[in-house]
């Protein structure tokens, strides 16, 4: 019989300091611990962890200058909006461990002016719950052993690519990592249109819900490109050219996604520019 070995959790995870364990941090958590990661070794520093596993064996602290022994590794699941608050607690305490960031718009310069060890981005997203996400990571300092700590715990959570250069998070992040909210979004609003021409809600949500993973399953499995697995649903004349028609009428679709991912790329990079606008107050433990 098949057993899944998975690969050998590297020492650089061996005293993993998780700061922010809510949504995102947390799903992180679960599927590293799940994947093999000693629990004992995780030190989550967070005042409210939301997304904390159950159970957990690792230590839960309120801030960095409780958290102890020196982390190998320090990963970063705070909002960028607290940064200025709470990084220069963390980096007094966190001496040259590298830095393994998730947060959206905040740049390698601005966490490297905040952090004596190496910084990496990373870019997950929530599908990484049930190990199906898909991670985007940049280093240009990090070293390969940091690198390939950070890439078994972007494996554990689904599959990963490392970018060419670290400009190209900000699309990145408005299509992979907020991606999943559209859709969600979709899946609602087809429930929704179905429900408005006479579909009881629950019958509508199976649908919508099914038809959304069966197809997003059979493109992510065929040979066949979604354009050609498009044209194998749509029969001349017939239902489904009625509803494209509506879809792409007026290149309808193709604005409406490029309005949508350039609002949220835009969004990226007014948070980069925040982030860099606050002056880092080192050396302050919280
Ligand atoms: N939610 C998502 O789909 C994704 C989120 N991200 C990034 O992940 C980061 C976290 O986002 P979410 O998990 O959605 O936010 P969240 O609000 O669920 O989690 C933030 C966590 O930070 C904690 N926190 C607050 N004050 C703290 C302090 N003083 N010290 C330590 N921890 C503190 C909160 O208690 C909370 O558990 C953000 O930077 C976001 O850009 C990246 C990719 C996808
Ligand atoms: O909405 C956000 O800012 C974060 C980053 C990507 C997904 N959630």
């Amino acid at each position: 019989m098949f057993h899944f070995q998975p690969d050998p959790v590297p020492p650089l995870l061996s005293r993993l300091w998780l700061v922010g364990c809510g949504a995102m941090g947390g799903a992180l958590l679960s599927r590293w611990l799940e994947s093999g990661l000693p629990g004992e070794g995780v030190t989550v520093i967070d005042p409210a962890p939301r997304g904390l596993p159950e159970p957990f064996a690792g230590r839960v602290v309120a801030n960095a200058a409780e958290a102890g022994d020196a982390p190998s590794l320090v990963v970063l699941g705070i909002k960028p909006q607290m940064l200025g608050a709470i990084g220069p607690g963390v980096a007094a305490v966190a001496g040259a461990a590298p830095v393994l960031s998730m947060m959206a718009g905040v740049r390698i310069a601005a966490l490297q002016a905040l952090f004596a060890g190496p910084v990496l981005r990373m870019m997950p997203n929530t599908p990484a719950q049930i190990g199906q996400g898909v991670t985007a990571l940049f280093s240009e300092r990090a070293d390969p052993v940091a690198r390939a700590g950070v890439e078994w715990l972007a494996n554990a959570a689904g599959s990963l690519l490392w970018l060419e250069e670290e400009a190209q998070f900000d699309a990145v992040t408005a299509l992979s990592g907020s991606g999943p909210a559209y859709l969600f979004r979709f899946i609602e609003a087809l429930a929704s249109a179905a429900e408005a021409v006479g579909l009881p809600a629950a019958m509508a949500r199976q649908l919508a819900l099914d038809t959304v993973t069966g197809s997003a399953a059979l493109a992510a499995q065929s040979d066949l490109s979604p354009a050609a697995l498009r044209e194998q649903v749509t029969s001349p004349n017939g239902t489904t050219a009625a509803g494209l028609q509506q879809l792409d009428g007026d290149g309808l679709l193709t604005s409406l996604m490029r309005a949508t991912v350039r609002a949220a790329t835009e969004r990226s990079r007014q948070m980069a520019e925040a982030a860099e606008a606050v002056p880092p107050k080192t050396g302050v433990a919280l």
